[in-house]
């Protein structure tokens, strides 16, 4: 995805193609976090006494992390969206301007906070090796953690290039169902079920595939490192979800831009 050419960016299929791609990222960050517990630990609000810093170990080396990134332009780049918009800092490269592909409110459509919040309490439980903590791996799973989060904000928050795509496809449809705050219409017009349906099952096919060891693949008792049915569960109940909440969020304020 060339995100200097608007046009290539726009197209419905070329979005989804980056979508199908952004589902191998995820589901090997996922079997790497399979290694770990869900060492809650890391989660837990002052559990870790840091300097300065209210909040969990993962929430500062997240924070800590974004402030680097910030600095080499990741949060220039359309694509990218911070669980710290407050914290981060100006780039030390030269900015790059980018076209204008996405509405001018469209960083204002974060929805960071809540993706962490289900990452935490649905999706860890579903991923890791069991209920736990291993005091050893705490700094290795912190770095799956966000890893992961980041993977997953990439990909949820791709819906603002869907919805633009969408919006610019049918304009007029949606200028109707936006004028009329028709939340429940615009949930039904982006919808396409066959899509979702053709996910969950090319999640659950790669499920099987990329946990494996592929020269035992054809031996008995081989096991896939995260479930390819917890891989569909997960994206049936969260990530597709969530996908649509930015594509909604995104929407309702699409004609403010026009
Ligand atoms: O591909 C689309 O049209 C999208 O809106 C993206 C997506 C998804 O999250 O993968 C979300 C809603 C649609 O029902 C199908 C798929």
């Amino acid at each position: 995805m060339d995100f200097l050419k608007p046009d290539t960016v726009l197209d419905l299929a070329n979005i989804r193609d980056a979508l199908v791609r952004m589902e191998d990222t995820i589901i090997f960050n996922f079997i790497e976090r399979s290694q770990y517990f869900q060492n809650s630990s890391v989660y837990e609000i002052n559990k870790y006494p840091i300097p300065n810093f209210d909040g969990s170990f993962l929430d500062w080396t997240l924070c800590e992390l974004e402030k680097v990134h910030s600095q080499v332009r990741r949060y220039e780049s359309p694509d990218e969206v911070p669980f710290f918009p407050d914290e981060i800092l100006p780039p030390l490269l030269p900015s790059i301007n980018y076209p204008k592909i996405l509405a001018s409110y469209s960083s204002d459509v974060n929805i960071n906070e809540l993706i962490k919040k289900n990452y935490i309490e649905n999706i860890v439980p579903l991923i890791s090796a069991g209920n736990g903590e291993q005091p050893e791996n705490l700094g290795s799973c912190t770095t799956c953690d966000i890893d992961n989060l980041q993977a997953l904000s990439r990909r949820i928050h791709f819906g603002k290039f869907v919805a633009e795509a969408k919006f610019q496809n049918e304009r007029a449809k949606y200028t109707k169902l936006i004028q009329d705050k028709d939340i429940e219409g615009i949930e039904e017009a982006i919808t396409n079920s066959a899509v979702e349906e053709k996910i969950l099952q090319r999640l659950i096919a790669k499920g099987e595939v990329y946990g494996i060891d592929p020269t035992l693949k054809f031996t008995q008792n081989v096991q896939s490192k995260v479930s390819p049915e917890y891989l569909a569960k997960i994206y049936k109940d969260w990530v597709i979800p969530l996908t649509k909440k930015v594509e909604v969020d995104y929407l309702l304020r699409r004609l403010e831009d026009d």
